[in-house]
């Protein structure tokens, strides 16, 4: 199967289960990988023959910036839906770090893989 992907999706959010966590914006990382079948938008080269990564980072990052969950689990969650059933994707692996939620550790985070119920 083919992927459509976004890697390195930087978004701020109000993120976190502390009472300082909800006083201010965290950055978030997003790393996604959408099945997709290339084969029609590379014969068509058409842009609307595509699962476009910028219409998806776009409303990725509408819904993240307006976010307020207290886990990452939950926000992973939500995005993988938005993925899944606004854009027709069959499977998505999602990937949400958290840089420097842990000192010492680069980043923490979740990685799911949800696929769409017929
Ligand atoms: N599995 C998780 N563990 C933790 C989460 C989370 O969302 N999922 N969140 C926190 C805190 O908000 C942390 O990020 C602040 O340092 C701790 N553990």
């Amino acid at each position: 199967m083919d992927h459509v992907f976004i890697e390195g999706l930087e978004i701020e959010a109000l993120i976190g289960i502390y009472d300082w966590e909800r006083r201010i914006r965290q950055p978030l990382v997003f790393d996604i990988e959408m099945a997709f079948d290339n084969r029609i938008p590379a014969a068509s080269d058409d842009i609307a023959d595509t699962l476009n990564y910028k219409a998806v980072s776009k409303r990725l990052i509408e819904y993240v910036s307006a976010s307020e969950f207290g886990l990452v689990e939950t926000l992973a969650e939500r995005c993988a839906a938005i993925v899944i059933e606004e854009f027709n994707v069959a499977s998505v692996r999602l990937k949400l770090s958290k840089p420097g939620a842990v000192r010492g550790a680069r980043a923490v985070g979740v990685q799911i893989q949800r696929t769409r119920s017929t």
